[in-house]
């Protein structure tokens, strides 16, 4: 039996830093999504545990016990074999969860093919603070370090596009260059008809690392205004701690076109045209 698994990428459409705890961490308060554009990981008995990572985007990314593909495996207990493919699309370090989001599938693939249930949310929280927001890809209300996980509103049918300018923004850098720890929460997301009152609703919310994010990055900067430059962008912004940033469109149709757009006018950047993803 071979087990498939779909690592969608994961998007914050907001992201409130709302305060810091005494070990560092940083108090989050976030909408978080997901995307039909992402890494696929592929599960196959065997003697030993092997991982094998290939794709558009799998320079750079290690293939060893860094990556947490493995050290998901390991919460299972040491000893169990599989031979894991991990076929990268999305950009690593680049505040789409990539790594986190590749754990999250990691867990449920292999609680599938070994018929084991999943770590315990300590396990899963050890791993990174978006690998919880990971394991049940849906839209999502993320808050304490991104262990307090809420049920999000119902999405309105919309076009997504993400654009990775290439520069990756290490998320320790970002918390740390972020000049105030203590901005207002998110008030409650109501759910929305349109992707157009959804995206006026979004407008008063806020990603408190963009400006950080941009400091260490400036290409940042102009990442956002190609977007919000495109025909039909309802709301550009940046996700997580960067440099990935967001549009949002009325449809399916309006994004493709938007990423085709950037596509020719950005060369090197990192395109996707996707709608949400709910597993
Ligand atoms: C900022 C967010 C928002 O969704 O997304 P990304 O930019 O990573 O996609 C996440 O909270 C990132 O989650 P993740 O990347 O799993 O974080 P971890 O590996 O646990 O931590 C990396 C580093 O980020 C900082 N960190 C992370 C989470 C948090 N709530 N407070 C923090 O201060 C810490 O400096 C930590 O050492
Ligand atoms: N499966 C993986 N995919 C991508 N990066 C990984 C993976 N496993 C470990 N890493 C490491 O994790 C770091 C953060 O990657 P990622 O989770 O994609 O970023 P972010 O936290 O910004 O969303 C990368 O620099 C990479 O070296």
């Amino acid at each position: 039996m071979t087990v498939e698994a779909f690592a969608p990428a994961k998007i914050n459409l907001t992201l409130h830093v709302t305060g810091q705890r005494e070990d560092g961490y940083h108090l989050l308060d976030s909408l978080v999504v997901f995307a039909d554009a992402g890494d696929r990981l592929g599960f196959a008995p065997a003697g030993n545990l092997t991982l094998t990572v290939t794709g558009p985007r799998a320079a750079g990314v290690p293939s060893d016990g860094r990556n947490l593909v493995l050290k998901a495996a390991a919460l299972f207990g040491a000893g169990r074999g599989a031979a894991i493919t991990l076929d990268k699309h999305l950009p690593a370090a680049a505040g789409i969860g990539g790594g986190s989001s590749d754990a999250a599938a990691a867990l449920r693939g292999l609680s599938q093919l070994w018929g084991l249930p999943l770590p315990d949310a300590a396990a899963v929280l050890s791993l990174g603070a978006d690998v919880p927001v990971c394991l049940a890809p849906r839209a999502l209300r993320m808050r304490g370090v991104g262990e307090e996980i809420a049920e999000g509103p119902r999405l309105p049918s919309m076009g997504l596009v993400l654009v990775n300018p290439g520069v990756e923004v290490p998320t320790p850098a970002v918390f740390k260059a972020l000049a105030r720890k203590d901005n207002p929460p998110m008030p409650h997301p109501p759910g929305w008809a349109t992707a157009a009152v959804m995206a006026h609703w979004l407008r008063d919310q806020r990603n408190d690392l963009e400006a950080p994010a941009r400091a260490l990055a400036p290409v940042i900067g102009e990442v956002l205004a190609a977007i919000a430059a495109t025909p039909g962008c309802l709301l550009a912004r940046m996700s997580g701690s960067g440099a990935t940033c967001f549009g949002i469109y009325d449809n399916r149709t309006e994004a493709e076109a938007a990423a085709a757009a950037l596509r020719a006018q950005a060369q090197g950047w990192w395109v996707a045209a996707a709608e949400p993803f709910t597993l």
